[in-house]
């Protein structure tokens, strides 16, 4: 293929600049990769162009999903430079990047190639965003789908919903203002393919889906054939499975004696990943369930759907048979996907914008009361296909762990903070030792018990008790570097064998690890965290599984890490009785944002302690994640 080069118009902002390759484009563009030039490069080939605008908008547009965004809002970028970089220590312009000009520059420029309008070339212009076309095609689908899904079913029989509404939630309100936000969202899930349950930790997300299930089986039961429904559980990674199985079963143990035991036995404990529950393939980015090949399911119930990327999401409404019914439960306050989107997010937006009439009837109806508060006032803006579950019982109104996550998430960091530094429930609290003080005391207490412990089942749940929480993986309060402290005070102390720590990779008894890549074939996927464990007079390493553990050797694993510190990233999905997290220097803030530090304070149930500067902190409340994308519902 031969080099484009592109000659830039002579004005008194642009000089003339003439890219003959990718490092001659890398001297004027700050953080170009390869991959955002040549896909430049490409989208300008097809289009038969050598316009430096389009060629520098689609370098933006391919940086900017690397960013998580799915599109480039074009009016954000107008009148801004990409890619100029300045030399701190220099005072001077390292890169002089290039202009984009006005927006009415930009679209008359766009407008000369209508192909981009049409959908079909490789990037695609819609509503003055510019795309990849996959992650253009993606949105369109997962759009039309829930769409689809989301609008009311006519002719369900409203009588029988109310009966079953009626036995589920037999407690007699005799305050009729009240608002029973679980029992809207259960019957709110009744004539609808698809709904999201959105809440924070605690506010009873699980516990209301089985009440759901259970009220989708007594439907079943009483409306059609013998056959059972089909339902399946699923979850983005193997932790969050785990846990929404475990909560699963706690709900059903506690529903005993209230719902019909043959109800009860046809709702699934068993929740896969979602990876496991389409069918990797081998050497394939396509999984085996899809529009050719759709899931045998009837219901489905994905959890932890904050972490659900883009692409991930329309993979699963393909898989998807018209009459399967869709139920996402998430916290929309947590950070969004490590990959592009921000889908639950934008299809939750908070506060609720209301329903629609029809909605609202269909509520007031089937619970009996009075529901017309909920009426959206603008019925051009309504979101039947949510509800939010307001109260927590984990966090109640009076404990600390609660009260700061609800005031981060506001963006009060001067109230959060007062409450970090007097916490009359004793739940949270600021360290002000120096990180040696704390970091020994915490591996003292919560991790030295693993190097001796012989019972997994007790390491396991010892394992869980606690974890240090950090922002990123490089620098003094980085991932690597708190592992590593942690190893050396195990050595100094005597407690492990040096020769043993210090090989290239540590290996010994009661060490945690984290897998840090997709194994499909041995079963073991990111995030999966094992015990080195010594057995028989070797070291494997201990997975759990929901019945028993997984053993693998050492050298058989796939890359993996030590884990007494990991990001806030890789905790989405867990929880923890107690949590450190420990942010990085005011300097080094950039990385901090609202929902990362929320995301955080939510892995703890009991005990939070932040490592924090007064200014690290309000810095860190004060910054949002912004991700760009036309996903709405
Ligand atoms: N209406 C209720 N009556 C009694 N107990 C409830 C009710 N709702 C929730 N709970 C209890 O509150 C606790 C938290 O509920 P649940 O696990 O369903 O919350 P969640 O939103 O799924 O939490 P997480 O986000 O942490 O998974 C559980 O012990 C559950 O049994």
């Amino acid at each position: 293929m031969e080099p484009l080069s592109f000659d830039f118009p002579t004005d008194d902002t642009q000089d003339i600049a003439r890219y003959q390759s990718f490092s001659q484009a890398n001297e004027r563009l700050a953080n170009l990769q390869p991959i955002d030039y040549y896909f430049a490069e490409h989208v300008c080939q097809v289009l038969g162009t050598h316009n430096a605008l389009v060629f520098h908008l689609a370098i933006a547009c391919h940086q900017h999903l690397q960013n998580g965004h799915t599109c480039l809002p074009i009016n954000e970028v107008a009148n801004t430079y990409l890619g100029q970089a300045f030399d701190e220590h220099e005072q001077s312009i390292s890169h002089q990047g290039y202009l984009i000009p006005q927006p009415h520059v930009i679209d008359e420029t766009l407008a000369r190639f209508p192909e981009l309008s049409s959908g079909e070339s490789l990037m695609v212009l819609h509503n003055q965003h510019l795309y990849l076309r996959r992650y253009y095609l993606f949105e369109q689908q997962l759009s039309q789908a829930l769409s689809d899904k989301r609008a009311i079913v006519q002719g369900e029989d409203q009588n029988l919903i109310k009966q079953v509404i009626g036995q589920l939630f037999q407690e007699n309100h005799t305050d009729t203002e009240t608002i029973d936000w679980q029992k809207i969202a259960v019957a709110n899930a009744l004539n609808k393919n698809f709904v999201v349950i959105a809440g924070g930790p605690g506010t009873g997300k699980t516990y209301t889906v089985t009440k759901l299930l259970a009220a989708l089986i007594m439907l079943h039961q009483k409306q059609s054939s013998a056959e059972r429904l089909n339902i399946a559980l699923s979850a983005p990674t193997g932790k969050a499975a785990q846990r929404l199985s475990e909560s699963i079963v706690d709900a059903i143990d506690g529903f005993k004696g209230n719902i019909d035991l043959d109800v009860l036995s046809d709702i699934p404990t068993d929740a896969q990943t979602i990876h496991r529950l389409l069918g990797v393939r081998n050497n394939d980015v396509n999984f085996k369930h899809n529009q050719d090949n759709l899931l045998p399911v009837d219901v489905l119930l994905v959890d932890e759907a904050s972490m659900i990327d883009l692409a991930l999401m329309t993979r699963i409404f393909r898989a998807l048979p018209a009459h399967a019914k869709v139920i996402l439960l998430g916290d929309a306050d947590q950070l969004p996907s490590v990959a592009s989107g921000s889908v639950l997010a934008d299809i939750a937006p908070r506060p609720h914008q209301g329903y629609t009439q029809q909605n609202t009837k269909f509520l007031t109806h089937v619970l009996d009361q009075n529901l017309s508060g909920l009426c959206a006032k603008d019925q051009t803006n309504t979101s039947d296909h949510l509800t939010i579950l307001q109260h927590s019982r984990r966090f109640d109104g009076q404990g600390g762990i609660g009260v700061v996550a609800k005031r981060v998430i506001e963006g009060d960091a001067k109230a959060a903070w007062q409450r970090l530094e007097n916490d009359p429930s004793n739940q949270v609290s600021l360290m002000r030792s120096s990180t040696d003080n704390w970091l020994t005391s915490m591996a003292e207490k919560y991790y030295r018990p693993l190097l001796t412990e012989s019972d997994i089942e007790v390491a396991f749940k010892q394992l869980a008790m606690f974890r240090i929480l950090v922002a990123m993986r490089k620098g003094d309060f980085g991932v690597e570097r708190l592992n590593q402290r942690i190893i050396e005070y195990f050595i100094n102390a005597q407690f492990i064998d040096g020769s043993q720590a210090f090989k290239k990779q540590p290996m010994y008894h009661g060490m945690p690890i984290m897998i840090t890549e997709n194994h499909h074939k041995m079963g073991l996927y990111n995030g999966d965290i094992g015990l080195v464990w010594q057995q028989n007079g070797q070291l494997v390493v201990l997975f759990e599984q929901s019945q028993g553990y997984k053993s693998v050797i050492p050298s058989r694993l796939p890359s993996f890490e030590v884990v007494y510190a990991m990001t806030i990233h890789k905790t989405q999905g867990s929880e923890f009785n107690h949590v450190l997290m420990a942010l990085p220097d005011a300097n080094q803030h950039k990385l901090l944002t609202r929902e990362l530090l929320y995301t955080g304070i939510t892995r703890a149930k009991k005990q939070l302690s932040i490592v924090s500067s007064m200014e690290t902190w309000q810095q860190g409340v004060k910054a949002q994640v912004v991700r760009h994308s036309q996903l709405v519902l």
